[in-house]
């Protein structure tokens, strides 16, 4: 059900909109407002999917109640009608955020047009907002505790810069996460976010998987494949296990990063990269430099700031919060009825060493929420850990 508000100082205007709209859908639910105040009188935060509003209105014009909803309800799309001599103000309008414009008399076919495309467009914002929002809440950080109030205003700081960043700590800590925060925290949010695991890819294949290759480069290069750093391009590429990759490929990485250009396996062209690095790696890379297994100079290119994760164990005083956290997103994941925990079975919990890290203690609430009663009891956290 789609909301309209007409904004015309002409009665049978109003009118005649009206009727072609609804003769068109009835469940268009459909307002009017006389002047220019009026429709800002009745705007309310994105109540209204559509406004119709004539330019030259006594009072506040349509101008004025175009810029009004543009800031104070940015979802309403809103389709200018201009009379005679009022051309050049439709397409400043445009210019100014208006989704189209219509001349009076309004062409019936154009009208319903403009009107459906609007709405489609209204709804693609919201699903998208929603979906970012969701997208947002699966890489939400959880935990209040010092430790991790010091990684949180480090993202803070760096990124809005593009600063090459070295997430550093064990498996499970949340580097993963970091990385995604720091790319959606940036300005280049909405460019892309592209990850390789550098441990996962086979040392012969990584130099492909990073910069791509030509048709015909090997035996098994059947045609042109884009490499991550060019998929990555405007956005942030994330270098996940950085300390397992070849010393062949580092050397390969570190020209990339010095000249932001990278050459496709089997190609003589160079390709300009526009791509924000954030590495991690769970080797302490200062020990494999000194057994030669990673190149000083990449480890400087790469290391412009350190993130340092806490282990779960430096931080058990998040372990209650983490534990609520995942309770709720794997009965709302899974469909599992909700359930909660006994203070001594948290207590418990707390208590542990968590070699595993954050990664371990989900699969410990999941494990305990298939097969623990509600509440979760301490004999059950010690018999199912
Ligand atoms: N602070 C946190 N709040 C909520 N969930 C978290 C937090 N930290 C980590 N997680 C979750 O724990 C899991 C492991 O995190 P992540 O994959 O980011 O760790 P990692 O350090 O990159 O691990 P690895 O080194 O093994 O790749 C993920 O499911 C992640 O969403």
């Amino acid at each position: 059900m789609a909301r309209i508000l007409i904004v015309e100082d002409e009665r049978a205007i109003r009118k005649v909109l009206r009727d072609i709209l609804l003769n068109e859908n009835k469940s268009y639910q459909i307002d009017e407002a006389e002047n220019g105040q009026q429709a800002i009188d009745m705007a309310g935060d994105n109540f209204y999917d559509l406004l119709l509003c004539d330019i030259k209105m006594p009072g506040k014009d349509g101008v004025e109640v175009l810029r009004y909803y543009r800031e104070h309800s940015p979802d309403t799309q809103v389709v200018m009608i201009s009379g005679h001599g009022d051309m050049d103000t439709a397409i400043e309008c445009i210019k100014a955020g208006a989704y189209d414009y219509l001349s009076k008399p309004p062409d019936l076919n154009r009208l319903l047009n403009t009107v459906r495309n609007a709405l489609d467009r209204k709804n693609l914002i919201v699903e998208n907002k929603i979906l970012k929002k969701k997208v947002n809440r699966q890489y939400q950080m959880v935990g209040e505790s010092p430790a991790l109030q010091v990684v949180r205003e480090m993202i803070d700081k760096i990124a809005p810069t593009d600063a090459r960043v070295l997430i550093t700590g064990s498996n499970g800590t949340g580097k993963e996460l970091v990385a995604r925060q720091i790319h959606e925290k940036s300005n280049r949010s909405s460019g892309p976010f592209v990850e390789v695991n550098c441990a996962a890819i086979p040392s012969e294949l990584i130099e492909s998987e990073l910069f791509g290759h030509k048709k015909g480069a090997f035996t098994s290069a059947v045609k042109d494949r884009k490499g991550k750093f060019e998929l990555a391009d405007g956005g942030t590429l994330f270098l996940d296990e950085i300390g397992d990759m070849s010393l062949s490929a580092q050397a390969k990485v570190l020209r990339a990063l010095q000249e932001n250009k990278i050459t496709p396996v089997g190609g003589d062209k160079d390709i300009n990269v526009d791509v924000r690095v954030i590495a991690a790696t769970n080797k302490n890379l200062q020990e494999e430099i000194a057994k030669g297994n990673f190149r000083e100079d990449l480890y400087h290119r790469l290391s412009v700031i350190i993130i340092r994760m806490p282990t779960l164990a430096e931080r058990k005083e998040d372990i209650p919060l983490l534990i609520d956290y995942f309770t709720r997103k794997i009965s709302e994941e899974q469909g599992l009825p909700p359930k909660k925990f006994a203070p001594d079975a948290i207590a418990h919990l707390q208590g542990l060493p968590w070699t595993g890290n954050i990664r371990e203690l989900r699969n410990v609430v999941e494990r305990l929420m298939i097969l623990g009663s509600n509440p979760v009891t301490l004999d059950e956290a010690r018999r199912y850990v």
